[in-house]
């Protein structure tokens, strides 16, 4: 059974949000599909969502904090508010757009491991590393595991190559392979792909040896296409 994730980004509002989660949660109580569904929300858009128990709410960013002075961040004393115990780390957004090293993605890591938070990691490179071949690109994601437990027991892993991200351009079926596959060889963790999955490939790419799911921006943000992917994979 694949793991499928939705990650808004920066788009949908609270009432959007509390819609969108709704909908999907019903659809998946009243199909009784045993999906493990996540959607990750804007910081904005978070709440208890108390009635939702068939889809988790993860957080998309957070400080390595409770609480303090780290203006324009949240932190744990935010997200215990709405029982929030998911979090995406490593974005290749956060590390690319909002320039997070390395460092602090590790440090992030460790503080919210040490919480019991169930971490979606994200690793994948950019296409001129791509462009010079599996080795290298095997060494940059390799690079994006220095000071990362990955015997963690809540641990998910997210291969999104930046050059498939928000492009359209959704790697080969190859492309994901050769990268899964060596991922696994080393990380025995559950292995989401990511890059422009879409309705009409999300089934194709579940499919595909050593994929365990899929990490879905634009393609999962109207609420009536998420839940044709959940449909197209759920018997997977
Ligand atoms: O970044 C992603 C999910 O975290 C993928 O985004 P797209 O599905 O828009 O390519």
């Amino acid at each position: 059974m694949p793991i499928i994730a939705s990650n808004f980004k920066t788009n949908h509002t609270r009432k959007s949000t509390n819609d969108f989660i709704s909908s999907i949660n019903e659809y998946l109580k009243s199909n009784d599909i045993k999906s493990e569904v996540y959607v990750f929300p804007t910081a904005t858009s978070l709440n208890d969502f108390d009635t939702v128990k068939n889809l988790t709410v993860g957080t998309q960013n957070a400080y390595y904090t409770e609480k303090g002075s780290f203006t324009g961040e949240i932190g744990t004393q935010q997200l215990d508010e709405f029982g929030i115990k998911t979090i995406l780390i490593g974005h290749s957004e956060r590390r690319h757009i909002l320039g997070e090293s390395q460092e602090e993605i590790a440090k992030k890591y460790e503080f919210y491991k040490a919480l019991g938070y169930t971490i979606i990691y994200c690793i994948g490179e950019p296409l001129e590393v791509k462009e010079s071949g599996l080795e290298n690109t095997l060494e940059y994601i390799y690079e994006q595991f220095v000071g990362i437990d990955t015997n963690y027991e809540n641990l998910i892993l997210a291969y999104e190559p930046v050059w498939a991200i928000g492009t359209g351009v959704t790697a080969t079926n190859d492309d994901i392979k050769n990268v899964h596959t060596a991922i696994k060889e080393k990380i025995d963790k559950p292995l989401l792909y990511g890059g422009s999955v879409k309705v009409n490939n999300v089934r194709e790419i579940c499919e595909i040896p050593n994929v365990d799911g899929a990490l879905i921006g634009t393609a999962s943000w109207i609420k009536e296409d998420f839940i044709q992917i959940i449909d197209n994979t759920k018997d997977l």
